[in-house]
Parts: structure tokens; C-alpha cells; sequence
């Protein structure tokens, strides 16, 4: 499997979508071992920062990913080389982020805390990633990141950036990847509508619809949300070790 195969065309580059990524029981095993107790919750979706929220917004504790959040993806990536420009090579950080029908984000970008490469892995329902250019010198801050503090920013986002169309959609089924990298990760803004419907789905409006696993479940333009689940997985660029943070501390 080579991703070159899997670029979505028409999009600024590099935007990936892999379809059937992971099986249906593998699907089933992930969704089961989310851990129930540990969902924080904001005002249009619930989110777990795994291993942990990060650090002012920019450092993460070291601490290895659980082994559902593993097995079987992270050899898989390595596999398609996805994350074979990062400093780690790896993953080192997940956000999981779970929405209900009608729920949604806010187009924002993820942010310089992070190497440019996001592998969002889709659980559950599909529905339409959205996807701006961003403006050209215009900064809006990572959203997720930072868990529940960043809820106020989400409220207080430049109107003038999400009250802008969005130029593409990219429909994620479930068991799908995509991969959204160089220029991409740092030039466009990415969102999801607050609707129960996807609507007017076909060739001409959806940017993947060539790369789809199955288009036939969309074929009359309509996809009724379903809760959906993803789990976004980054290479957080700053790694603090809870031992260098301690000798580091007494040191001083
Ligand atoms: O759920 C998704 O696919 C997008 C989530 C997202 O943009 C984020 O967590 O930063
Ligand atoms: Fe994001």
C-alpha cells in the first residue's frame, strides 16, 4: 500500500483518505476499550486527551499510549510511512473526540505544538470534514489541544474566519483514515458543521468521493449522523519526562 495512491485531488496539499484503514472488529475492540469515566465535556462535544492534556498547551508528560490505541494502527502508519517526517517517527499523542448527531467543531487549526501530520482514524458514524483555506497572515489558535480551558476559545473564535464558507468537504466513513499534512496541516482550517444531515453529497461536492470505500450508502446525496467517534493521532514536538522535571527541579 503506498499513500501517494490516496491523495485526495482538488485539495491543497497533502490531504490522504484511506478507506477500510481498520476491520469492523477492530473497529468494535477500540470503541469498547474507551475508557467511559474518562470523557471531559464541552458545550458541543465530549474529548480525552491521551496520555494526558498537554502541558501549557505545548508539552507532553511522557507517558506511553495505551495498547488499544496501539495495536493494531501505530505499525500500520509505519507501514505508509505516515508519520516518517516527524521528529518521534511516531505518535505520541491521541485525541479522542466523540460526537453525537447535530454535534460538531468549529473550523480551526491544530497548531504549532504538534509536527504537521494528523492521522484521524473514524469510529461509528461518518459525516463531512470541512475544509477552508485559511486567509493569508491569519492565526487562529489550536482548538483541541488544550481540552477544556480551550472551550472559550472555541466560543470566542474570529467570526470573520468561521463565518467564511468552506471550500471543500471530505466525507470520512468509518474505519477510514485520513492524513492531513505539509502545506495542509498549516494553510487551511478544518471544521465540522453542527447539523444531523449531510446533504448533497456526490462526485462534484465531495472531494473523496473517488477514494470512498463504499459510495453506495451515500448514493442519494444524504448521510443521516450517526454518534461518531475519532481518534486523531500527533507527534507532540515538546516531550518532557517527569524525571527531567524532577532532577531538573532540584538541580535549580
Ligand atoms: O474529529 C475530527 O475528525 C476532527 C477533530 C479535530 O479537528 C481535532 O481534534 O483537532
Ligand atoms: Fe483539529
Amino acid at each position: 500500500m503506498n499513500l501517494a495512491d490516496f491523495r485526495i485531488p482538488g485539495l491543497p496539499s497533502t490531504f490522504y483518505y484511506i478507506p477500510n484503514f481498520i476491520t469492523a472488529s477492530e473497529e468494535s475492540s477500540i470503541l469498547q476499550k474507551i475508557p467511559s469515566q474518562r470523557w471531559i465535556s464541552l458545550s458541543k462535544r465530549r474529548l480525552q486527551a491521551i496520555p494526558s492534556t498537554l502541558l501549557k498547551g505545548t508539552t507532553l508528560l511522557a507517558a506511553p499510549l495505551p495498547p488499544y490505541l496501539v495495536n493494531p494502527v501505530i505499525d500500520r502508519f509505519s507501514d505508509l510511512g505516515v508519520f516518517d517526517a516527524t521528529p518521534h517517527r511516531k505518535p505520541n499523542h491521541v485525541l479522542v473526540n466523540e460526537y453525537l448527531a447535530g454535534q460538531g467543531i468549529m473550523p480551526h487549526e491544530d497548531g504549532a505544538a504538534y509536527a504537521p501530520v494528523v492521522a484521524t482514524i473514524s469510529l461509528g458514524g461518518s459525516l463531512c470534514l470541512e475544509i477552508t483555506a485559511k486567509e493569508r497572515g491569519s492565526t487562529i489558535e489550536r482548538e483541541g489541544a488544550m481540552g477544556g480551558e480551550s472551550q472559550e476559545r472555541e466560543a470566542t473564535g474570529d467570526e470573520e474566519e468561521v463565518a467564511r464558507p468552506a471550500n471543500w468537504r471530505i466525507l470520512q466513513e468509518p474505519r477510514s483514515l485520513l492524513v492531513t499534512t505539509d502545506a495542509a496541516y498549516v494553510s487551511t482550517l478544518h471544521g465540522i458543521s453542527e447539523i444531523e444531515i449531510d446533504e448533497g453529497l456526490s462526485a462534484e461536492t465531495v472531494a473523496n468521493w473517488e477514494l470512498l470505500g463504499d459510495e453506495s450508502v451515500f448514493e442519494g446525496g444524504v448521510n443521516v449522523r450517526q454518534e461518531r467517534i475519532s481518534l486523531t493521532y500527533r507527534d507532540v514536538l515538546k516531550v518532557s519526562s517527569a524525571a527531567s522535571k524532577v532532577f531538573g527541579g532540584a538541580r535549580r
